[in-house]
């Protein structure tokens, strides 16, 4: 599942916007209360609580659920990105294997937080006009991307403050991500001069986003007088709707066309949204005829982004589209290896490397697992062995299943292939629907528990022979490295899959 988000870097890193600015306590000031703030800060760290929980948020246990209660839904999709896992692993450490959590809004933090924030406006309202989109970074001088700004005592006078958004330095490379680790470090020594856009895709939990905060750190860094802007599409298309129902488009569009270095994440939730595309694409070319850095992030290559307008997406290719594979074993292994070393956590290399081979496709999962670990050493004292490993993960391994049903399988399809359900159901046998009928069929066969004659009948009323050639004829283009034509160009058969099977554990 991908956590939606609504992170917005300046909303946080910025201390005068933070919304949480109210000093709230523990709900309750019980004993159990305190304990449970005190595993919970062991988990996320003395850092992330004190910027995330500490009097910002309302903790209940309810029998073996722990409810998170936060100030905003923006808080809400943040923190579930954020620290799903850690929360996790603390209501476990609170309950054992049987906990539960839940984040939810709070209303008496909401109402605490409307008022701060009503409060900072009318402050601000006094003073120089601060246009209502709260995150972009301000700074006093005209953008300038030259070297200059490389300044250390100007980076010594604006420091990054707030929230730590992942570092390059703690990125760990491997043969499957080290293209896009490249590129983004080099394409950050140099905003706009170099990779402009710089597109990195892959699938879910794998690394974009530490990859696209770490290029936002290192610029700031560098140079601490540009203007970086850092947030997801969805909060761009939130912010742009905004602005259009309170009629304050020139303000949104000052925003974002004044910034030198614009990152946006999980650009493919623009797909079938025209508006958002349409004032993108009007952002884009302003910053590129200005010669600003764009960086973006996707599940998937532009060109199987099939639902984005045709503008968009050679804009997209005209800088270095990167791809990150799913992590090798190696890669797994020390990514693990450096989580337990992170977290304190005795661990055999025989329990590490169970993990890294129970969790061959989901970095976010596979930090999870060793969270999971984690919290077991924290109760029962002992260093995590192989067979405790086996035993703590199996709930885990059990929960990261997911369910893919044919519906699912023929929707994506469909949508990134651009047939009609209809289309694909049909007895046509022309290459553009007979191609991802037959992948789709593979698909049903590898990802569900459907028999042969079920994925027939679903397909269009088929027998189970049909079936059985379509897996066959697309287990010969995997090995032949064939190619299939989507989009009006021809994609290697294994990426299109990985695409597909990235898409279906993701929805
Ligand atoms: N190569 C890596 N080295 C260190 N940590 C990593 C690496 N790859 C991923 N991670 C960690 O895995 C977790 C998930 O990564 P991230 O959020 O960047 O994934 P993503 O590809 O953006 O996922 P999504 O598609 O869901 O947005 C993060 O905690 C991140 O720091």
């Amino acid at each position: 599942m991908q956590p939606t988000s609504l992170a917005v870097e300046g909303t946080f890193c910025d201390s005068a916007n933070r919304p949480t600015e109210a000093k709230l306590g523990p709900a309750t000031t019980g004993s159990e209360e305190q304990s449970i703030y005190r595993l919970l800060a062991q988990q996320v760290g003395e850092r992330g609580f004190q910027n995330w929980f500490a009097g910002k948020v309302r903790l209940k246990l309810d029998g073996n659920l722990l409810i998170v209660g936060v100030a905003s839904p923006f808080l809400l999709t943040w923190m579930q990105k954020k620290f799903a896992s850690k929360i996790y692993a603390t209501a476990i450490a609170c309950v054992g294997p049987s906990a539960e959590y839940r984040l939810e809004v709070d209303p008496e933090l909401a109402a605490l937080t409307s008022s701060a924030e009503e409060s900072q406006q009318k402050s601000a309202s006094k003073g120089t006009s601060t246009a209502n989109v709260p995150f972009v970074e301000r700074k006093a001088s005209a953008p300038s991307l030259s070297s200059s700004n490389k300044n250390p005592a100007a980076r010594q006078s604006n420091p990054f403050r707030g929230r730590r958004f992942a570092d390059l330095s703690t990125f760990i490379k491997g043969k499957s991500n080290q293209l896009a680790y490249i590129a983004a470090t080099q394409a950050s020594d140099e905003p706009g001069a170099l990779y402009n856009p710089l597109f990195i895709h892959g699938g879910v939990g794998i690394g974009k986003t530490h990859l696209l905060e770490g290029f936002y750190r290192r610029v700031r860094q560098l140079y601490p007088a540009l203007n970086v802007v850092y947030l997801t599409a969805e909060a761009f298309g939130n912010y742009f709707s905004k602005a259009l129902q309170e009629r304050s488009l020139p303000g949104f569009r000052q925003r974002f066309r004044n910034v030198d270095v614009l990152i946006i994440d999980d650009i493919d939730f623009f797909e079938s949204k025209r508006n958002f595309q349409e004032e993108l694409l009007h952002t884009i070319k302003h910053l590129e005829s200005h010669g600003r850095q764009l960086v973006f992030s996707s599940d998937r290559h532009p060109r199987l982004l099939t639902k984005m307008s045709e503008e968009l997406t050679t804009r997209f290719l005209s800088g270095l589209v990167c791809r990150i594979e799913a992590p090798e074993k190696e890669l797994r292994l020390e990514i693990a290896r450096q989580r337990a070393h992170k977290l304190k956590t005795p661990i055999t290399e025989g329990a590490l490397a169970y993990v890294a081979r129970r969790f061959t496709s989901n970095v976010r999962e596979l930090e999870g697992a060793v969270n999971c670990l984690q919290t077991c050493h924290l109760m029962t004292g002992q260093k995590v062995t192989t067979s405790m490993a086996r035993q703590v993960l199996a709930d885990l391994e059990r929960d990261c299943i997911r369910i893919i049903k044919l519906d699912d399988i023929n929707q994506i399809v469909c949508s990134t292939f651009g047939v009609s359900e209809a289309d694909l159901k049909s007895s046509r046998r022309a290459r553009n629907i007979s191609q991802p009928r037959m992948l789709a069929m593979f698909l049903a066969r590898k990802l569900t528990q459907a028999a042969y004659s079920e994925i027939g009948d679903y397909f269009g009323g088929r027998n189970h022979s049909t079936v059985m050639s379509a897996e066959k004829q697309v287990r010969k283009w995997l090995e032949s490295h064939s190619s299939i034509q989507v989009a009006l160009q021809e994609w290697p058969t294994e990426e299109i899959i990985e695409s597909l099977e990235q898409q279906l554990l993701a929805s």
